[in-house]
C-alpha cells in the first residue's frame, strides 16, 4: 500500500528525549509515543481483548502498545503511515515468535481499506479523531468495540450528554450509531513528546442494529440545531430560512412518496456513515455561519403563505416545550 507524502522536518537535537530506537518523532503526524508500560497495560487490561481476536492497531509508532497487544490477541493489523515507523516495527519483532502475528499496512488509515476486525485498539494521531471514528463506525462487518486515545476535549465531547456544556452534534451523531464510554484519563507525561493536552481512553461500541434513520437527512438536521451558536432549537427553528428550507425538502419528500420512488432506496446501511465526521469535529465546536441576525417570525407571522408546513414546525416545538426555549445541548434524547 503506497504511503503518504513525507514533509521532511528538522531533526531534533541529538541526544533529545523525543527518540525510540534511532527514530525521531514528528509532532505534525501526530507521534507522541507512549512512554508509561503500566499504562499501556492498562488500556489491553480494560481492551477485553480475546485470545481469538484479530485486532485493528492504528498507528503503532515503535509498537510499544503493539507488544502488549501481540500477547493478548491471535493477531494484529497495524495501519502506520510513516515509513521509518514500519521499518522499526519491524526490526523490533523480527525473528520473535510475535512476527507471524503481525500485519503492518503502511499507509493512511483515512484512505485504505481496512480489513475484518474485531476489536480496535489505538493511540492514534489526534488531528484525524472524527473522520477516523465514523470510518470505523462505517466499516463493515462491525467490530466488537474500539478503545482509543482521544485529546480529552474530543473524547468529553464524544461522551457528552443532553444538558453537558460539550454536547454537540459529534455526541448526537456517535451515540446515534455506537454506546460510548469514558475509560481512562490520561496526563500528558505519559507521552513522549507530550502533547500540550491532555488525553482520555474511550470506549465505543457499535449499536448492532443501527436504528433506521437516513443518515444524510440526520446529520442535515443535526446541522441546523448544533451550528448557530448560542440560538435555542425554539429561535432557530423559526428563521425565515430555516423554514423556508424544511419546506424545500418537506416538499421533495412529498414528491418522491407520489413517485413511489427513492425512499426504500436510502436504507440507513446504504447511506456512508463516514460522511458524519468532517475536519470541523476535531477543530472547533461551533461554527457561526453568520446568519444569527437573520429575523425570527412570530407565530402570527409564521402563518402567512405556505402555512401549513410552518404551523406542522410550530406545533412541534410548542409540543416539545422548545418555541421559546431550550439550546440544543438541553434536549432530552429519547434512548
Ligand atoms: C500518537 S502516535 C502513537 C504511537 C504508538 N501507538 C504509541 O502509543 O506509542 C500516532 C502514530 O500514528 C501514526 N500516524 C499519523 N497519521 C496517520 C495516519 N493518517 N494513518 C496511519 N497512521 C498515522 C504516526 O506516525 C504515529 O506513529
Amino acid at each position: 500500500m503506497a504511503g503518504g507524502k513525507i514533509r521532511k522536518e528538522k531533526p531534533s537535537r541529538a541526544g533529545s528525549s523525543h527518540f525510540q530506537g534511532g527514530v525521531s518523532f514528528h509532532k505534525s503526524k501526530g507521534q507522541h509515543i507512549l512512554k508509561n508500560p503500566l499504562l499501556v497495560d492498562s488500556i489491553v487490561q480494560k481492551s477485553g481483548i480475546k485470545s481469538t481476536d484479530v485486532i485493528l492497531e492504528i498507528g503503532p509508532g515503535t509498537g510499544n502498545l503493539t507488544k502488549k497487544l501481540l500477547e493478548a490477541g491471535k493477531m494484529v493489523i497495524a495501519v502506520e503511515l510513516d515509513p521509518r515507523m514500519v521499518l522499526e516495527l519491524e526490526r523490533r519483532f523480527q525473528g520473535t515468535p510475535f512476527s507471524a502475528k503481525l500485519k503492518v499496512i503502511q499507509g493512511d488509515v483515512l484512505k485504505c481499506d481496512l480489513p475484518y476486525f474485531d476489536i480496535c485498539v489505538a493511540n492514534i494521531p489526534y488531528q484525524i479523531s472524527s473522520p477516523l471514528t465514523f470510518k470505523l463506525l462505517s466499516h463493515r462487518p462491525a467490530f466488537r468495540c474500539a478503545v482509543i486515545m482521544f485529546q480529552r476535549e474530543f473524547a468529553m465531547r464524544l461522551v457528552a450528554q443532553p444538558g453537558d456544556n460539550l454536547y454537540c452534534r459529534l455526541s448526537v451523531n456517535t451515540q446515534l450509531l455506537a454506546r460510548v464510554s469514558h475509560l481512562l484519563k490520561v496526563g500528558r507525561n505519559n507521552f513522549r513528546p507530550p502533547p500540550k493536552v491532555d488525553s482520555s481512553v474511550v470506549r465505543i461500541e457499535p449499536r448492532k442494529p443501527l436504528p433506521s434513520v437516513n443518515f444524510k437527512e440526520w446529520d442535515g438536521l443535526m446541522r441546523i440545531c448544533f451550528n448557530r451558536k448560542n440560538k435555542t432549537l425554539g429561535s432557530i427553528f423559526r428563521q425565515k430560512s430555516v423554514l423556508s428550507l424544511l419546506e424545500k425538502n418537506y416538499k421533495t419528500l412529498k414528491a418522491l412518496e407520489l413517485s413511489q420512488k427513492g425512499l426504500s432506496e436510502d436504507t440507513p446501511m446504504e447511506m456512508d456513515v463516514s460522511e458524519l465526521g468532517d475536519a470541523n469535529d476535531d477543530l472547533n465546536m461551533e461554527v457561526d455561519d453568520g446568519i444569527d441576525e437573520e429575523m425570527e417570525l412570530e407565530d402570527d407571522d409564521a402563518r402567512g403563505e405556505g402555512s401549513e408546513f410552518k404551523d406542522k414546525v410550530l406545533s412541534v416545538l410548542k409540543q416539545d416545550n422548545f418555541r421559546r426555549r431550550g439550546h440544543p445541548s438541553s434536549c432530552k434524547r429519547s434512548s
